[in-house]
Order: C-alpha cells, then sequence, then structure tokens
C-alpha cells in the first residue's frame, strides 16, 4: 500500500473517532437520562452522573498506560483493532476499519450498552471503571489526530471521575467500602444507637461484676424524701431522722409495755384491812389541804399533821413521846469503826439510799429543826454521826448509799463502815430501814437486809415521803414490803409510814420508837 493511501485511511479514522466522540458525548448523555435513577439492593438511590467531583482518575490513567505498554491488536484484514479495558479479558475485539454508517450506529449503541454495564460494574465490584477504550489508535503523530485523542481523554476522563464519585458516594451512602471506613459508619444510625446503648449496658454489669469479684457490694442508692422545711404540715424531713425517731418510738412502747405490766400488777395487790386504816386514821399519802382542814388541822405549821392536840392521843402514848421531846444533842462523828463512841445508850440508826430522806425524819422526830443537816443533794451526810436524845436514847445518822455525789472509793468506804456498823455494833437495839415510796425497795437494800439478818440486828422498815403518792398506792407499797419480808426474822412489823413534811405518821414512829427508850431504861 503507497503512502498516501495510508495516510488516506488515516485520516479517514481519524474522522470516524471524531464522529464517534460525539456520539459518544451523545450516549453519555443518554446513558445520564437512562441511570439517573436506579435501585440498588432494594434502595432508592439517585445516582448523579454529573456529579463529577472526588475521584482523581488515577485508575483511568493507569489503564491508559497499560493500554499503551501492550501490543497493539491487529484485525484479520490487517486493520489495528480497538480494544475496550472490559473487553480485553474476554479478548472480544471489534473492528471498525471499513465500518459504515449502520455499523457505526451499532457501535456506538454498544459503547452506550457498555457505559451502562461499567456503571453496574463500578459499583458493584468498587473496581474504578476501565469501561474506556485504549487510546493507542490515537496516539498519532498528526496535530488533528493529537487533538481527537484529547478530546478522547477528555471524555473518558469525565467518564471516569464521574464512575469514581457515583461509586464513591455509594459506597458512602449504602454498601460501605473495606477502604479505610469504620464499620459503624456502615450500618444505619438506628441500628448504631441500638448497639451504643447495648454496649453501655453490659459495661455496667462488667463494673459491677468486678465489683462483687472484689467483695465490694455496689452501693444501694438511698432513697431520700426531701420535704419543705418551711411547710409545718410535713414531719419527716429525713428518712434517716425518721427511722431513729421510729426506732426510738417503738422502744419507748416496748418500755411502757413492761411498764404497765408492772403497774398491772401492781394495782392487783389488796392491802390488808389493818393498812387501809392505818393510812386513812393517820391522813397517810398525798392530800388535799381542804381535807386536813376539815380534819382539824392547822395547815399553815410546817408539819401540821404532828402537831395533834394532846387530847387526842392516850395517856400512855404522851408518855411515850415525851422521851422524843428531850434535847437532840450532837456528840460523835465517826469514818471509821473504831472512832465509833462507848456504847453507853440504846441506839436507834438510821439507814438506807442517798437522799431518802434520813436526816429529815431525825428533825421531825425530836421536832429540832436544825439539828441534824439536810439536803437536796445526795451525799450530805458522810459520817455516822451520833446524837444523844437527853439521858434516855442515842439516835444514830448513817451515811447512804447508791448514787451520791461522791467519788466511787467514797462510796464504798461509807458503804463498808455502814455495813461494819449495822453487823457489830454493840447498844444497837434497831435501824430503822428508810425505803423512798415513790421508788421502793431496792437491790442494795436488800443487800443490807441480808446483811443484818446474817448479824440478827433487828431492822423496821420505813416508808418515807409519803406525801407525794396516792393513800391506797402507799398502802399497796407497805403491803407488799410487808409480804416479801414475811419469812425474815429480824425484821419488825408493821412497816410504818411517815412524811417529815406533812408530820403524818411521825407521832406513831415515836410511840414505836419510845418503847426502845423505855425498854432500855429497864
Ligand atoms: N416531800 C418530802 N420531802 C422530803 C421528805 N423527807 C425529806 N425530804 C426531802 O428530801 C431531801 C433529802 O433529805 P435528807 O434528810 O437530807 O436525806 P438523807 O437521807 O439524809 O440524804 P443523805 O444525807 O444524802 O444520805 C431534802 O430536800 C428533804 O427536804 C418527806 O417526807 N417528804
Ligand atoms: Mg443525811
Amino acid at each position: 500500500m503507497s503512502a498516501d493511501a495510508l495516510r488516506y485511511k488515516l485520516n479517514k479514522k481519524l474522522k470516524i473517532g471524531a464522529s464517534r466522540s460525539n456520539n459518544l458525548d451523545d450516549g453519555n448523555k443518554k446513558a445520564q437520562s437512562a441511570f439517573g435513577e436506579r435501585e440498588y439492593g432494594g434502595k432508592n438511590l439517585k445516582l448523579c452522573v454529573k456529579d463529577k467531583k472526588i475521584n482523581t482518575g488515577q485508575e483511568g490513567s493507569q489503564g491508559m498506560i497499560d493500554a499503551k505498554k501492550k501490543p497493539r491488536p491487529w484485525s484479520s484484514h490487517g486493520a489495528r483493532k480497538r480494544i475496550y479495558a472490559d473487553q480485553e479479558s474476554s479478548r472480544e475485539i471489534v473492528s471498525y476499519g471499513n465500518a459504515k454508517a449502520p455499523i457505526r450506529k451499532a457501535l456506538s449503541r454498544t459503547r452506550q450498552n457498555q457505559v451502562k454495564d461499567d456503571f453496574v460494574k463500578a459499583n458493584h465490584s468498587n473496581v474504578s471503571s476501565r469501561s474506556m477504550w485504549t487510546s493507542g489508535m490515537l496516539e498519532d503523530n498528526t496535530s488533528e489526530s493529537k487533538r481527537s485523542s484529547c478530546k478522547v481523554k477528555n471524555l473518558v476522563k469525565s467518564a471516569q471521575v464521574s464512575y469514581a464519585g457515583l461509586s464513591k458516594k455509594y459506597d458512602r451512602s449504602n454498601l460501605g467500602s473495606s477502604q479505610g471506613l469504620d464499620p459503624s459508619e456502615k450500618k444505619s444510625p438506628g441500628v448504631s444507637l441500638l448497639n451504643s446503648a447495648k454496649k453501655k449496658v453490659r459495661d455496667r454489669r462488667s463494673a459491677e461484676e468486678d465489683l462483687e469479684a472484689s467483695g465490694e457490694k455496689p452501693k444501694k442508692r438511698k432513697r431520700v424524701i426531701r420535704i419543705d422545711p418551711y411547710d409545718i404540715s410535713n414531719k419527716r424531713l429525713n428518712d434517716d431522722i425518721n427511722d431513729d425517731e421510729s426506732a426510738k418510738e417503738k422502744k419507748k412502747d416496748l418500755e411502757q409495755k413492761v411498764d404497765m405490766s408492772k403497774n398491772a400488777q401492781f394495782r392487783a395487790i389488796q392491802p390488808s384491812p389493818s393498812i387501809l386504816s392505818f393510812v386513812e386514821d393517820n391522813l397517810l399519802g398525798r392530800r388535799r389541804l381542804i381535807e386536813l382542814r376539815r380534819a382539824g388541822y392547822n395547815t399553815e405549821l410546817s408539819a401540821p399533821l404532828d402537831n395533834i392536840p394532846f387530847s387526842t392521843s392516850t395517856e400512855r402514848e404522851r408518855i411515850e413521846e415525851n422521851v422524843f421531846r428531850n434535847k437532840l444533842t450532837f456528840f460523835a462523828a465517826a469514818k471509821v469503826s473504831s472512832s465509833f463512841p462507848p456504847p453507853d445508850l440504846p441506839e436507834i440508826a438510821f439507814a438506807g439510799r442517798s437522799n431518802v430522806g434520813k436526816s429529815s425524819l431525825l428533825n421531825a422526830l425530836t421536832r429540832q429543826w436544825g439539828v441534824v443537816r439536810t439536803s437536796d443533794k445526795p451525799g450530805l451526810t458522810q459520817t455516822i454521826n451520833f446524837f444523844n436524845l437527853g439521858s434516855k436514847l442515842s439516835l444514830v445518822d448513817l451515811p447512804g448509799y447508791g448514787f451520791a455525789y461522791a467519788k466511787e472509793e467514797v462510796k464504798d468506804a461509807w458503804e463498808e463502815l455502814v455495813k461494819e456498823y449495822v453487823s457489830t455494833r454493840v447498844g444497837l437495839k434497831r435501824v430503822c430501814l428508810l425505803i423512798d415510796t415513790k421508788w421502793g425497795m431496792k437491790p442494795r437494800d436488800h443487800e443490807l437486809i441480808n446483811l443484818m439478818e446474817r448479824a440478827q440486828t433487828k431492822y423496821q422498815i420505813v416508808l418515807t415521803k409519803t406525801d407525794m403518792v396516792f393513800p391506797i398506792d402507799l398502802a399497796r407499797h407497805a403491803m407488799r414490803i410487808e409480804e416479801s419480808l414475811k419469812a425474815h426474822k429480824s425484821v419488825v412489823q408493821p412497816v410504818m409510814m411517815v412524811s417529815s413534811k406533812s408530820g403524818a405518821g411521825i407521832r406513831c414512829l415515836r410511840t414505836v420508837l419510845s418503847k426502845i427508850a423505855r425498854f432500855a431504861k429497864l
């Protein structure tokens, strides 16, 4: 073939390439319109073909380079063949050598179809499209061929960019890609939220398990009720405080129940008629002043019930009571047994707990207020004090035991001294054991009683401060003590009841004790 013929053929082919590029442009437009909307995986996805951002078209250019390197295929009739990238594998060769108009149309259609296929392949295989034709034929030295090749290259680039952009867009939105994308981003936002919530629950459980494994129990949240402190209708300000208060109330209720049962037992006591008559005759117990006035007593006096006209008592009683009309004089105080005075006179001792009214009773009996000191404060009398009542009787004021404002060692010393005195004292004719009517007998009282029983010391129970309780209760107290001491041998009955304040029962006690003086005389 001559050179002119070859040049002619080349020019012709270049013209075909140019016209084909126009066709391709049309085909692209058609493809865009045809594939503007397409469904993928059941999801409506809009594929915008015009979107030309993102891809740099590296793969496309690589494809072009590859195509350059490869040897150009030739058709059977000697014309060079144009090979499409995706056709390379199948080796399907399309010849353009002697192409006519209908054939060219068919070719353009096939290219359009190829473009379609490339769209699909690019999106499904996630590989950048290689559906471009190799530009081997266009690499010619002529300027026309260069221009046309440039056109074709631009078209190819645009197609690559559009495919890459589409694929990338699709990858991001739906399918995701394996190229460095976060797996969580592949999923829908609803699923990711659910997973994050599940993860939080899992983390909390694992933390609790760790705490249990380490032995620390997870702290339970306390239910705290906050109430307006200025709202007086709401009493519960704090659960903890309320719990403490309820516990205290329950404890109080229990204690009250026990006390009530004790009270019930006490009220069940039936005093003997002798005790009841004794209480009534001497106006013992808590009495109203009007009651005392109606009985003929002068309530203006300090101890009205002791100021009874002599006419009301018998002659014998008057003689006996005269013993206590003698002058009361203090003559000895002892802190230890070695300092006890010699027993010249018969002695009557007054023992009992601190503040029970021992010193007050001595004053009431002798009507000589101020000789023996008294005090509201327990523990005033700290030594054994000896008083002479004339030349007929000796009265002894003992320190009290039990609670007192003094050191423990000192109190122990008093107690030991009292025990020694009541158990060893020669000339001791009677111990008046004073019991506070309000409190009754206490263990230390029983202790002293047992000691006196062992020492065979005569003792008599004297209930003091009887003006503090009701007459019936006083009778019950007396009855209970009498019952409890029935088996005792050294006890002297009856139980005496006095009030140093009102003077009730004082005269009777004088009568009982003056007999000792008389016997002592004998
Ligand atoms: N209401 C009333 N109070 C009394 C009676 N006897 C004594 N008191 C009061 O009881 C308090 C104690 O009296 P004291 O005579 O000092 O008692 P005590 O047993 O000698 O006390 P100590 O010396 O500490 O052991 C004083 O405040 C007296 O006024 C009484 O019969 N009735
Ligand atoms: Mg005293």
